[in-house]
């Protein structure tokens, strides 16, 4: 349980990569009139390089290592909207800092819906490069897991931006609402 009153909590976003956690995170900081963070654009800001080319200049386990620290000193913050990337929740320490410290809602997109997005995120994420449909689907598989370690899930299939959105933040007022003090 977190030491940070409820409605002072960051809110965090996870799930697989392109469900729309940065796109949704904005959304959310501009209804709650909260400050927005996304991870993957803090690194960017702080090593002056792109993820993709932190992954081929210096190897995944260097940028997780970015990610991690980056996420640690951000989660004790409060009042933000966090946008994580979507393999932050492989390392169990980032779990644990965030379920500690904020409120975690998890994406949730099936994998029929994903893989229409393909062409949007092909070129930009290191992790699917040399990839075939099938390896993408094996990973998509094998990272649902890590997503459950959350404090609520939602369904996005079929749903717009803008819904979404209005989704996290009804849920978090009715929260606040049962909840306060
Ligand atoms: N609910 C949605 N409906 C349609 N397109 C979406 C939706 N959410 C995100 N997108 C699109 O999918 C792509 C990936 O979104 P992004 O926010 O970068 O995802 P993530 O941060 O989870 O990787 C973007 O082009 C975005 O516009
Ligand atoms: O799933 C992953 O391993 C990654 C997801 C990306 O973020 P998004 O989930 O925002 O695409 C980014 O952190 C990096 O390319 C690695
Ligand atoms: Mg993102």
């Amino acid at each position: 349980m977190s030491n940070i009153p409820l409605k002072e909590q960051s809110i965090v976003l996870i799930g697989f990569m392109g469900v729309g956690k940065t796109t949704i995170g904005q959304a959310v900081a501009r209804k709650l009139y909260r400050d927005f963070i996304d991870i993957d654009e803090e690194i960017e800001r702080r090593f002056q390089m792109p993820p993709k080319e932190i992954f081929a200049k210096y190897g995944e386990a260097t940028f997780r290592q970015y990610e991690k620290e980056i996420i640690s000193e951000i989660c004790h913050k409060r009042l933000k909207v966090i946008s994580l990337g979507g393999g932050a929740f492989l390392q169990k320490e980032v779990q644990d800092i965030c379920l500690a410290t904020t409120t975690i809602f998890f994406l949730d997109l099936s994998w029929n819906s994903w893989k229409d997005r393909i062409s949007l995120l092909i070129d930009s994420r290191p992790v699917l490069q040399g990839k075939n449909m099938e390896e993408i689907k094996e990973l998509f598989d094998d990272r649902q897991p890590i997503y459950e370690q959350h404090h609520s899930r939602i369904i996005t299939d079929n749903q717009e931006i803008e819904e979404i959105a209005d989704y996290i933040v009804d849920s978090l007022k009715l929260a606040w609402e049962l909840y306060a003090g």
